[in-house]
């Protein structure tokens, strides 16, 4: 485990990172946002991105991806994609070196069928992977004719991820996907981001800790827009000095307090069990 805001994940250097964030400043109007992040995403598997709620995370990807809002800049450090210096760099351009982007609200046209959802995603004149989505996700095959608005919440994040992963991407970042859906289709949820990790590396942000325990073996803490941990993500939320200190796991606080980290209680529980039912709620299959 490291608390370097500039090492890597873990001691062992191993395979080149597929995303290079070295010191990433960004200010928004006249607030400094970030103020030094440092990580890398290894080329297999997935890296999680942790953090009280308003540390950054957000921030920190839409930097990497030139999608940040009006008012905001990157004003420091770099971002490098397989080695390619990436800093500041508008989101097409981003987007064509193979990064695919999950937002928070998934992105997903409801009144468009599941077909036309893929179709247009297809980037440019491909490949276009509908072999390996349809592999991964046989239901979207069986859906293509219905409209994405009618599907559940689990099988939207299906269509979200099944966008990015129709195109050659190098990476794929996904934005907390399980915000607001109730504990069965988070479960759901984690295992389309299992399957979807096998085939391409995930940056994922992500503040329910059972599915980060499931799915991340890399993991990345931000707190008040620095990189304060990297390292091992079982190792850390096996330590809880550390997931108190970083995550304010298991703090007593008033729900919606600052340091409130939702389904922090899942990291003491087994399976989906424990987490914390959000507020929206979803349609389930
Ligand atoms: N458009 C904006 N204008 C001004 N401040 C912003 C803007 N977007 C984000 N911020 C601020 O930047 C900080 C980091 O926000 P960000 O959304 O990146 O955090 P986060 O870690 O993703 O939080 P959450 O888990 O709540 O989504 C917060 O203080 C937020 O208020």
């Amino acid at each position: 485990m490291s608390t370097n805001p500039e090492a890597g994940s873990g001691t062992d250097p191993g395979p080149s990172p597929v995303l290079s964030v070295r010191d990433l400043r960004v200010r928004i109007g006249q607030s400094s946002i970030l103020q030094g992040v440092g990580f890398d995403v290894a080329p297999t598997g997935t890296t999680a991105l942790l953090g009280r709620n308003g540390v950054g995370k957000t921030t920190t990807v839409r930097a990497v991806l030139g999608l940040l809002p009006e008012g905001g800049e990157v004003t420091g450090g770099t971002v490098r994609l397989d080695g390619a210096d990436v800093t500041g760099h508008r989101t097409h351009t981003v987007v064509r070196r193979g990064v695919g982007y999950v937002p928070e609200d998934r992105g997903v046209f409801g009144s468009l069928t599941v077909a036309e959802n893929l179709a247009l995603a297809e980037r440019g004149s491909g490949p276009h992977h509908y072999d390996l989505v349809h592999d991964l996700f046989p239901e979207l095959k069986t859906r293509r004719g219905q409209r994405a608005g009618t599907l559940s919440g689990g099988q939207q994040q299906m269509v979200a991820l099944a966008r990015a992963l129709l195109n050659d991407n190098r990476l794929v970042i996904v934005d907390e996907p399980t915000k607001g859906l109730a504990p069965r289709v988070v479960t759901e949820v984690a295992e389309v981001l299992r399957r979807a990790a096998e085939r391409v590396p995930v940056l994922l942000v992500e503040q329910n800790l059972a599915v980060v325990r499931r799915l991340a073996r890399d993991a990345v803490v931000l707190d008040a827009g620095r990189t304060v941990h990297t390292g091992d993500a079982a190792a850390l939320l096996t330590d809880r000095e550390l997931t108190t200190s970083l995550l304010g796991v298991g703090r007593h606080e008033r729900p919606g307090q600052a340091g409130g980290q939702p389904g922090e209680q899942s990291g003491e529980q087994s399976g989906e069990q424990g987490q914390r039912e959000h507020a929206t709620k979803e349609t389930t299959p």
